[in-house]
């Protein structure tokens, strides 16, 4: 899974990766840098989301004031520095004499930044170090430390290529993480999971039709799933031919198999309960249904809004609680896509490994066993209904299935067959469920590989 990488770096893929940053003057980029140390805090010490505080509208005012170079910087750092965390933290501590003080939070993450640039990103080394000294000098509470930081920093300079072979060995996930893993999985799989998400994933479109010709004029690989994995990729997706006419939406392949789990929905009436920002909604209006998208969120509904507006498909939307939907006629399908931990996205979303732990799972759980028992009160005798949601954790995907069949003899579970997923054999568990992990789907012809870590069951009503 090391595609394109030398000395740890990597190239730029998209705006959320590492990157190369301009910022060869000693204090270039310092506003960046001050940031993104505060930052980090917030999602390591808060547990605040990146997604939440990166957003350009509602995000962190201070996140919001820098130019987009800046941003992009900013990015990079802490999604870098998020990926490689527990790594980051071994690699000073090899550094360091004796172990900081207690409570010099703030000075480690100024070193954490700082040594997620000078080991994983491509910008000069002296910068990230002369930004981290001026950081603790300005800080009352950290300018006693102003010269162990440049000691430490410089020596890791000096060390970089022992100090990334020596911490490889470090899992770069929090032990509870690890720990469940290895509990689902077994030891192997939970560290080549561990290990898959230190790589950026690929972007995967999902076309409206002819996936093996848009494969052949991207120059992508057309994926068991159907969907078309980009070769790495600079720039904004929306450069890409045919953005503008709707022919395609980002969608990771793993994403797109609950939706195609239904079979033929040609005039089916089905509900997507947890629709925005709409990826399965548009698969299965694309693919003949008609569609009654659900969504809490008038945010994210407004998003699903314009992404079928720019997809030219058309759905009824709307905006509730799932709970308070309750539509007259029992309908041939529900899509329950619901919310959960997320922990198999972690490629594109490390922080969730930082800002929720086993409480949030459990939490989670119990909420989409509540809400997949509504799903199922709104489809007729013999109608389908596909439960899905990106955890890696069985709590969150095959206890909830087996709990509500325990409960529920009008209910069955109906079996998905590995001959209908080629490529994607192993993704179909011996009850017919689909379990995707991001250590899935090898590279292949100098491609990324991996998926996000998915969870899919068919249930009918009898
Ligand atoms: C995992 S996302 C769905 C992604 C979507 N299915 C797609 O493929 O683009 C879960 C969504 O459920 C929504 N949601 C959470 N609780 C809800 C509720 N009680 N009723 C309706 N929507 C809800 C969230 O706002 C979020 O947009």
């Amino acid at each position: 899974m090391s595609q394109g990488r030398k000395n740890g770096k990597r190239p730029q893929q998209s705006a959320t990766d590492e990157t190369k940053h301009p910022g060869g003057a000693p204090k270039a980029g310092l506003e960046a840098r001050m940031t993104a140390a505060k930052l980090l805090a917030a999602v390591i010490d808060r547990r605040i989301s990146l997604d939440g505080i990166l957003d350009p509208v509602h995000g962190n005012p201070a996140y919001k004031q820098l130019s987009e170079p800046d941003r992009a910087l900013v990015r990079a750092i802490l999604v870098t520095a998020l990926r490689h965390l527990p790594r980051l933290e071994a690699a000073l501590a090899a550094m360091l004499d004796t172990p900081l003080p207690e409570g010099a939070r703030a000075l480690h993450h100024v070193l954490i930044v700082a040594a997620a640039q000078i080991l994983h990103l491509d910008v000069p080394e002296h910068a990230a170090v002369d930004v981290a000294v001026e950081q603790a000098n300005r800080d009352p509470r950290n300018r006693r430390f102003a010269k162990l930081v440049n000691a430490v920093l410089r020596r890791l300079v000096r060390e970089k290529q022992e100090v990334l072979d020596a911490t490889r060995s470090v899992s770069p996930v929090p032990g509870w993480f690890l720990e469940r893993l290895t509990a689902t999985y077994g030891a192997d799989a939970a560290r080549s999971i561990a290990e898959a998400q230190l790589t950026p994933p690929a972007i995967d479109l999902t076309v409206k039709s002819g996936a093996a010709n848009w494969a052949e004029r991207l120059n992508g690989r057309l994926l068991p799933t159907g969907s078309v994995r980009l070769p790495s990729f600079e720039g904004a997706v929306s450069s890409l031919p045919e953005f503008e006419e709707g022919e395609w939406w980002v969608q990771d392949a793993a994403a797109s198999i609950p939706a195609r789990l239904f079979g033929d929905v040609r005039g089916r009436h089905i509900a997507d309960l947890c629709a925005a920002p709409g990826g399965k909604t548009a698969q299965l209006v694309a693919a003949g249904a008609h569609v009654v998208a659900v969504e809490q969120s008038a945010n994210r509904i407004a998003r699903l809004k314009e992404n079928l507006a720019r997809l030219k498909l058309q759905a009824d939307l709307v905006q509730g609680d799932l709970f308070a939907f309750n539509p007259a006629e029992p309908l041939d399908g529900v899509l329950l896509d619901a919310p959960c931990s997320s922990t198999g996205t972690t490629r594109r979303h490390p922080d969730v490994l930082w800002t929720k732990g086993p409480a949030d799972i459990a939490k989670l759980a119990a909420l989409q066993a509540k809400m997949l028992r509504h799903a199922v009160s709104l489809v007729k005798p013999g109608g389908l209904i596909v439960f899905s949601n990106c955890s890696l954790d069985p709590l969150e995907g095959e206890q909830v299935v087996a709990e509500l069949l325990a409960q529920d003899p009008g209910l069955e579970r109906v079996p998905v067959s590995p001959s209908d997923w080629p490529g994607l054999e192993d993704a179909v568990s011996p009850l017919g469920e689909f379990r995707t992990t991001p250590a899935m789907l090898p590279a292949s012809d100098g491609m990324t590989g991996g998926l996000d870590g998915f969870f899919a069951s068919v249930l009918r009503r009898r």
